[in-house]
């Protein structure tokens, strides 16, 4: 049997991200252009490497029960080959015998007729159960081990992800399902430019459920949209819209002198929403972002708008305090948005969450002496995890005596995001990533 192009496309792809650490998301699509694969062949080369990214833990622990050892002591390019093979029989309706002679001659071609018997041996092994009887036969017995190695998350992650349900960590598994679901396109209709009734007819795209600026689009290239050509919209999710928009629209005690400051503001969209609102008023938004290719982003977004980009470290800005609103959307794990980045789950570890904590904190603190009494900060992140949310806060308010704002009204219409003061938004019941955000104030 001769090698398939799409099997090969979508181990090349797995091989990348192994390898070199590479995204998938940004290296499969070079790939389907150079060799020319388009529609349904297209699809399945897609399915198949990101499924397979993403299914790893569960894949692995099949494979190392087939080959009788730990994948560690496998050679990587087998065991990608291994992992696609596994990936078919337990999580497609491709054939038992496509998917066992089509890895089997991705082996031969690479590394003759030896190692091929392996692959044919541990891939038969793995056959001859389904999905759900290696969950069955492989799982830990705790509920939540068991729940990460059926939906294919590390172990720690699902842990926090129960941690921040708390009560609602019965919802646990249908978050770890929507985290392998296709994120639906969220457009931002820019304020003062297109409202998001009218961006709804042009693109073909439905309104947001609870960001009076978001329209959802069922498909197709948004960046061929004529709206987002010509920066009168842009893809944002939905989540991100809301933390934007709970700035502006937290109480200060005071006027709004219109100073407002994104600290951390690659790549920009946050910052582009601001930008559009505080134009309205005729207020002015700083950008601080230290990364020179990420600010570039941020000029780009915000070109027509009354934003200042600087780039310097939000922790030593060297900006004049006195702002009156001021964003940190903090650098973090990223575990709430996972669902865009099918290797990304297996990429993190407990030790990112213990350096960015204090990252955060040191962020949050220079935020916090950047702003004028009755001013507000909105602290926020793309992860759940409770050490870089309400942790977070709350070492920050026991030692400044900030005042926590009630966020779950500077967020009207949107249900179910916790039980305050603080809001969290989850993929499960809200289509966003999960967002968390928390409206500090600061006492005069
Ligand atoms: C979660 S992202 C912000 C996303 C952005 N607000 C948006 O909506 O497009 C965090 C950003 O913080 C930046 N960052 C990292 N370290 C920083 C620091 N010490 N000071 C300020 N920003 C920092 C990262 O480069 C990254 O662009």
């Amino acid at each position: 049997m001769s090698v398939d192009p799409v099997r090969e496309v979508a181990l090349e792809v797995l091989r990348a991200v192994r390898e070199r650490d590479a995204y998938a998301n940004l290296v499969l699509p070079g790939l389907l252009r150079d060799r020319h694969i388009s529609g349904r062949d297209a699809a399945l080369a897609t399915e198949l490497a990101y499924g397979a990214c993403r299914t790893k833990g569960l894949l692995d622990a099949v494979i190392a029960h087939g080959a009788g050892r730990s994948v560690d002591e496998i050679d990587g390019p087998l065991l990608d080959i291994l992992r696609l093979g596994v990936y078919q029989l337990l999580r497609t309706r491709i054939g038992a015998h496509a998917a066992v002679d089509t890895s089997v001659a991705l082996a031969r071609a690479e590394f003759g007729t030896g190692k091929s018997g392996f692959v044919n041996a541990v891939l038969r092994r793995a056959g001859e159960k389904s999905a759900e009887e290696w969950v069955e036969t492989l799982a830990p017995v705790d509920p939540v081990g068991r729940l990460a190695f059926e939906y294919a998350h590390p172990a720690w992650i699902a842990q926090a992800f129960a941690d921040a349900l708390g009560e609602r960590a019965g919802e646990l598994g249908d978050l770890l399902a929507a985290d392998d679901e296709r994120p639906v396109v969220h457009l931002v209709a820019r304020p003062g430019e297109i409202t998001a009734e009218e961006l709804a007819l042009v693109t073909g795209g439905e309104q947001g459920r609870w960001s009076p600026y978001a329209v959802y689009l069922e498909g197709g290239d948004p960046g061929r949209l004529e709206p987002v050509r010509e920066g009168m919209a842009a893809v944002q999710d939905e989540g991100s819209q809301l933390v934007a928009l709970s700035l502006t629209r937290a109480p200060l005690e005071g006027p709004d002198g219109g100073r407002w400051l994104d600290l951390c503001a690659g790549p920009g969209g946050k910052a582009a929403l601001l930008g559009a609102l505080a134009a309205i008023d005729r207020f002015q938004v700083d950008a601080v972002e230290p990364a020179e290719h990420r600010a570039e982003l941020v000029r780009k977004a915000t070109h027509d708008l009354p934003v200042r980009v600087h780039v310097v470290d939000g922790r030593d800005s060297g900006l004049g305090p006195g702002y009156d609103r001021i964003l940190v959307d903090a650098p973090c794990t990223g575990l709430g948005a996972l669902r865009r980045r099918p290797e990304a789950r297996w990429r993190r570890s407990p030790a990112d969450v213990r350096d960015l904590v204090v990252l955060q904190r040191e962020l949050l603190t220079a935020a916090w002496d950047l702003l004028r009494p009755g001013g507000v900060v909105v602290y926020s992140t793309c992860s759940p995890h409770l050490a870089e949310t309400v942790s977070i806060v709350a070492d920050h308010v026991r030692r400044t005596g900030a005042v926590e704002l009630d966020t779950r009204e500077l967020l009207p219409g949107v249900t179910d995001v916790g039980d305050g003061p603080a809001a969290q938004l989850w993929p499960h019941r809200h289509g966003t990533d999960a967002m968390f955000m928390a409206a500090l104030r600061k006492p005069v």
